[in-house]
């Protein structure tokens, strides 16, 4: 099976923890993207009453199209479950997400739901995080000023760029400065740098955030836990 097929067989398990009556946080990404026509199958076919939140316009746009009834962030201080991709997850359940731009909107509505479950082909599993290099969201005010005090700190910043050299913005018009650290061997420390931060909106580490991860495997999908 190609990567493609891994992702979706995935998110097919993961619609299964999806209850009539829940709201439902929907991440984004091509592992989301399976996962959103999942869950319309089921509204569909099973007459399901969910609600979901998206995590940015594409997941949105997609969601509406299919008939899942959509709320803001703003409409709700409760999300019962969230499902998202992820871009790495180490073995202590410690994720970095970010690789579609939009982890800052990921990072509220996870934190703002009961459970979250992350859904990921078997090539996302590390043993520690940071080849995947660290996506963190800057606002334009001062953004050399921010990777320079990064690079002073040897984080490798790279600016994100498009397919014709431009600065990729987020949802929110910031900009996404890449960080290559090869290897995070102190992600709680890393985390708390990058809050303590001025003019870093957001950085892609989730962690303690996510209670169960879906692999997408050769021979079906596999549940691991995280026992939180
Ligand atoms: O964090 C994300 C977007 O900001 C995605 O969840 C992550 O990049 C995984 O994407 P995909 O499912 O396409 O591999």
């Amino acid at each position: 099976m190609d990567q493609s097929a891994l992702k979706k067989v995935a998110a097919e398990r993961a619609v299964d923890f999806v209850e009539d009556g829940m709201t439902l946080g929907l991440g984004t990404g091509s592992t989301v993207f399976f996962l959103v026509e999942a869950i319309a199958r089921r509204v569909r076919e099973e007459h399901l009453h969910i609600t979901g939140v998206s995590t940015s316009s594409r997941t949105e746009t997609q969601a509406k199209e299919l008939g899942i009834p959509m709320i803001g962030i703003d409409d709700t201080d409760h999300i019962d479950l969230t499902i998202d991709g992820a871009d790495e997850i180490d073995r202590h359940f410690q994720g970095i997400k970010g690789g579609g731009a939009a982890h800052t909107l990921e990072k509220m509505v996870a934190t703002t739901s009961a459970q979250n479950i992350w859904i990921v082909d078997s090539s996302k599993l590390v043993d520690t995080l940071g080849a995947f290099p660290l996506p963190t969201e800057v606002i334009p005010f001062g953004h050399t000023q921010v990777e320079r005090r990064l690079a002073a700190e040897g984080l490798n910043p790279v600016w994100r760029r498009n397919d014709a050299g431009e600065l990729v913005t987020t949802h929110n018009g910031n900009y996404v400065l890449d960080l290559h650290v090869g290897k995070i061997a102190h992600p709680h420390l890393l985390a708390q740098f990058l809050d303590a931060q001025t003019g870093i909106l957001e950085h892609g580490l989730f962690l303690d955030i996510v209670n169960k991860v879906v692999v997408g495997t050769e021979s079906g999908a596999e549940v691991l836990n995280a026992g939180r």
